[in-house]
């Protein structure tokens, strides 16, 4: 058995109006107010942790001056003693500045991933038809790690190096002050130079990520194409493609290697070479005693200037992943600030649904309002059902069928005109309430990663196992369950890609009368199945439709005979309607296509 997954602990959603995509610094600042605490807690503690990287410099100095100064061993012990006291501190220090920024950092993501997630879920169908559901997917993994590591890295190179930068600069300025003004200039240039060198790096790094990320698509458009491929007998063809990229990444690789080798060198060459010189400098400055500078503080100046280079080239180099995730900020903004809803809140909530439906001259046009290619998709249809009553809707591909359901769901609303149910207008129902009462099943039948009963009772809570078992044996399913080696319990692929498609529909309609809906809305399957197959399909639907009030889009007049309407569309019109015999008798529209199909 599948072990039921815990509830997560999630930080609560931040306000939408805290978000403002435009401005992601203010936005971060007001997502981490509430942990200003926490924040104030991990500074502190990181700035204590980090001390010994610049008071080791002047310890140094200290320790070195008693040898050559022949100063009290004392101050030796002492300084020892201090340099030991903060290296140990650093264990419990470092345990508790980790906790507290991981439980900010992590805390922000995960608000970030849980926020997108819901609003995922307010989005309209709109929306989601609009916008590939891998850009969501990569909004809501790199977006939100790309922000993780900002702040992370911020926290832990940016603080180093500004802690650094502060402290060793008041140390030179309280020990050797005549130092401080050439520091100030011959650092931050250092640092300059040797980013200049490195940015070259940069601009080659990219380019091979970019060829990297090509072979991956490669190898993912291989992998998708294997059955078509070895069908026609194309692998060579196949491996072919994959090869040259596998080429250009290779000889990209060499090449970046190359110039790694020699900038590196190079920043390594020229930031030695400055401390050399500094370092030479001040023991000239020393040797003549031009300034009163101590043996000490030569081997300390020295030290501070290969560490304050260091911080300031960490600093330069945090730009790209400063600019990168306050540019995810400005991504994860354009679906928390989309205003896109679906809008329920406020609305009037239902308990109970008889199933009465009622379209009272509805026209939908998908687009903008006022867009020049707006089209009309549904044009002024009137049709209503009662309870129990079925509507089947045929008439060509393009001709409004599957607009008509997406109204009736209330994926969408009409442009003009009223859907009633039960004599109350749409518009003023929570369609989330609405909802709890229909049933879909789709022409492509989903299914989840997970146990076949999780897949029937989906969104469901305490159906018992007795029930489920009705809902299979209705839906015809029951027997090939059963045959299954662990039955109900079995785990299907994702998209249910272990069972045939006959099997699946069976799943999707056992799914559908398990929520024993008023309004079931059916999209027929197109793909064609076995005579028995189909035969089983056909003796299941009939079972889920009793009783309840359905429209179901008819890809095959035979399966639609029995319906008490039927609506023949056209170009968004409804240009025919009545039983199965009236419409034959008509000798229209139904009549023809009736007669083309056998
Ligand atoms: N999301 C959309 N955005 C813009 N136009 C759309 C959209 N969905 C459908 N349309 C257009 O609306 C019209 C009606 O489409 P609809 O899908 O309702 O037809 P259908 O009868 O269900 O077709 P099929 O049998 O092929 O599924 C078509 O002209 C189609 O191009």
């Amino acid at each position: 058995m599948r072990q039921k997954q815990p509830t997560p602990r999630v930080a609560s959603l931040p306000a939408d109006h805290v978000y403002s995509g435009q401005n992601p610094v203010r936005t971060l600042g007001r997502l981490l107010s509430p942990e200003l605490p926490r924040l104030t807690v991990a500074v502190v503690t990181f700035v204590a942790k980090h001390s010994p990287i610049w008071l080791l410099p002047l310890i140094t100095a200290v320790i070195l001056d008693v040898v050559v100064e022949h100063r009290p061993v004392s101050e030796l012990w002492t300084a020892t003693a201090v340099l030991l006291a903060i290296l140990l501190l650093n264990f419990p220090l470092h345990l508790v500045y980790v906790r507290c920024m991981g439980t900010i950092v992590r805390g922000l993501g995960t608000m970030l991933r849980s926020a997108l997630c819901a609003r995922m879920q307010q989005l309209s169908i709109g929306y989601h038809s609009r916008t590939s559901a891998s850009v969501l997917q990569a909004k809501v993994i790199r977006d939100a790690e790309a922000v993780e590591q900002m702040l992370m890295q911020c926290a832990d190179l940016g603080l180093a190096a500004v802690v650094t930068l502060v402290g060793g600069l008041v140390v030179i300025g309280l020990r050797v002050p005549s130092f401080l003004p050439v520091f100030l200039i011959v650092v931050p240039a250092a640092g300059l130079l040797v980013m200049r060198l490195r940015g070259r790096l940069r601009d080659q790094n990219e380019l091979f990520r970019r060829r990297v990320e090509q072979l991956s698509s490669r190898v993912g458009e291989m992998t998708s194409l294997i059955p078509i491929t070895r069908a026609h007998g194309l692998e060579h063809a196949a491996l072919g493609r994959v090869n040259a990229t596998l080429d250009e990444v290779r000889s990209e690789g060499i090449r970046l290697d190359l110039l790694n080798g020699r900038f590196g060198s190079l920043a390594w060459i020229v930031l030695n070479t400055l401390g050399l010189l500094c370092l030479t400098g001040s023991a000239l400055v020393a040797y003549h005693g031009w300034l009163p500078v101590t043996a000490g503080d030569v081997v300390m100046l020295s030290g501070f200037f290969t560490i304050l280079t260091g911080s300031v080239t960490t600093l330069l180099s945090l730009a790209p992943v400063l600019s990168k995730g306050l540019e995810s900020v400005r991504s994860i903004g354009e679906v928390l600030q989309e205003p896109d809803l679906e809008r329920n809140t406020g609305k009037e909530q239902i308990s109970s649904v008889e199933g009465r439906i009622d379209f009272e001259n509805v026209s939908f046009a998908y687009g903008e309002p006022g867009a020049a290619d707006r089209e009309v998709a549904v044009d002024r249809v009137s049709l209503s059902a009662r309870r129990g009553e079925t509507v089947a809707l045929v008439g060509a591909s393009g001709a409004g069928k599957s607009t008509v359901l997406n109204l009736l769901i209330g994926f969408i609303r009409p442009t003009s005109g009223r859907i009633l149910l039960d004599g109350t207008d749409m518009a003023r129902l929570d369609l989330r309430s609405y909802r709890r009462f229909v049933s879909v099943v789709p022409q492509e039948s989903i299914l989840f990663e997970g146990t076949i009963e999780e897949n029937v009772t989906y969104g469901l809570r305490d159906v018992g196992k007795d029930a489920v078992r009705q809902a299979l044996q209705d839906a015809n399913a029951l027997e090939f369950v059963d045959s299954l080696p662990h039955g109900v319990d079995t785990v299907v692929g994702e998209r249910g890609a272990r069972l045939s498609g006959g099997q699946k529909q069976r799943l999707a309609i056992a799914r559908a009368l398990v929520r024993d809906p008023r309004v079931l809305v059916l999209d027929e399957a197109t793909s064609a199945l076995d005579n028995h197959s189909e035969a089983l399909i056909q003796q299941a639907l009939s079972r889920l439709v009793r009783g309840r009030t359905v429209f179901v889009v008819a890809h095959r007049l035979s399966t639609i005979q029995d319906a008490d309407r039927i609506v023949v569309m056209d170009h968004g019109r409804i240009a025919e309607m009545g039983t199965h015999d009236e419409l034959i008798d008509r000798g229209g529209l139904y009549a023809r296509m009736h007669t083309a199909k056998r």
